[in-house]
């Protein structure tokens, strides 16, 4: 049986939850669970602290979790990031109040506050800046106004919360961060009872995420408007073309992505194309 982390809380879980769940899998059917088994599946789940996934994982006790890469990176647990699941993005930022700091450089001396010590720690070490870092669980953004510290690292999403405090970030992204899932380092192939069985969580989850990100299109062309719409749909690998009971006439279908399916509609429309349609997709292997 497949043994896989899960985040039980925070911005990672609910949508974690609905990508297993549109992947086929059994999900817990109340926030208190800490542990189901989908029988069906083969799947143990384990419904962790985020933070704590990649330990886990790292220790060989599970075989894959689901947590951010910011969490996997600030841990520094023995474990390796092996499919982005495009959801709970964020970046990572130093954060002070406007005019207080000109750049990187002038971090030094200073103290930083984040919830994220390993990571910043390690920033602060390769940029060769000497600063203290104090940690704190969260709503870090206080920190200057109570005069804990003169700099702040957090993860930014909307950045509402650095407006709110009256902040603004320093310099560049220290990183950018989204869901991913992790296994311990230097396992994979070598586990021929456990590798299978990964793989076909990772093309599960794969097929989720581009069900999400591509529909089907449909549409009806003249034989010789083909290779011009085949150019505005290509297709993941090549489009199917069926002839039309009507001579000189032929139908495609094509998967393209579903933020450019109204653009390539209307270029479709202009070169002649017609009965244009898109359905979604909802499961696919790629
Ligand atoms: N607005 C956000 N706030 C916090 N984390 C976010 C946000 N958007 C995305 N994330 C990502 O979610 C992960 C943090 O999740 P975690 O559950 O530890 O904190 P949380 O969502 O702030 O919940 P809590 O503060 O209640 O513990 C990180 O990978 C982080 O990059
Ligand atoms: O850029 P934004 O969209 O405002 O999101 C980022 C904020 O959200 C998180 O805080 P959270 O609400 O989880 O509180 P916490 O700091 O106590 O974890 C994070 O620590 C930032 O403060
Ligand atoms: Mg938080």
């Amino acid at each position: 049986m497949l043994r896989i982390a899960v985040p039980n809380k925070g911005s990672l879980s609910g949508p974690a939850g609905e990508m297993l769940h549109e992947a086929g899998y059994q999900q817990r059917r109340e926030s208190k669970e800490l542990r189901i088994v989908d029988p069906t599946n083969e799947v143990e789940f384990f419904y962790l602290r985020p933070r704590d996934i990649a330990i886990y994982v790292a220790s060989g006790q599970l075989d894959i979790g689901i947590t951010g890469r910011d969490l996997l990176i600030d841990s520094g647990a023995e474990a390796e990031e092996i499919l982005p699941l495009g959801f709970a993005r964020s970046t990572f930022h130093y954060a002070t109040k406007p005019g207080g700091i000109g750049g990187l450089a002038d971090l030094a001396g200073k103290t930083v506050a984040t919830s994220y010590e390993g990571i910043v720690a390690a920033h602060l070490r390769d940029n060769g800046i000497d600063a203290s870092v104090v940690h704190l669980d969260g709503a870090v953004e206080t920190a200057i106004q109570l005069g804990v510290a003169q700099v702040i690292a957090d993860v930014v999403e909307t950045g509402t919360s650095l407006r709110n405090a009256g902040l603004e970030v320093v310099g560049e992204p220290i990183m950018k961060s989204e869901a991913v899932v992790i296994r311990r380092t230097g396992t994979g192939a070598a586990d021929e009872t456990v590798e299978p069985k990964v793989q076909q969580f990772l093309r599960r989850l794969q097929g989720v995420l581009v069900a999400r990100t591509y529909v089907m299109m449909d549409y009806d062309c003249r034989v010789e408007q083909l290779e011009k719409a085949v150019a505005l749909t290509p297709g993941l690998e090549s489009p199917t073309v069926s002839p039309l009971h009507n001579e000189g006439w032929v139908a495609v279908r094509a998967m393209v992505p579903s933020k450019e399916a109204q653009r390539i509609m209307d270029d479709l429309y202009d070169i002649g194309a017609r009965a244009i349609l898109t359905t979604a997709i909802h499961a696919c292997r790629l």
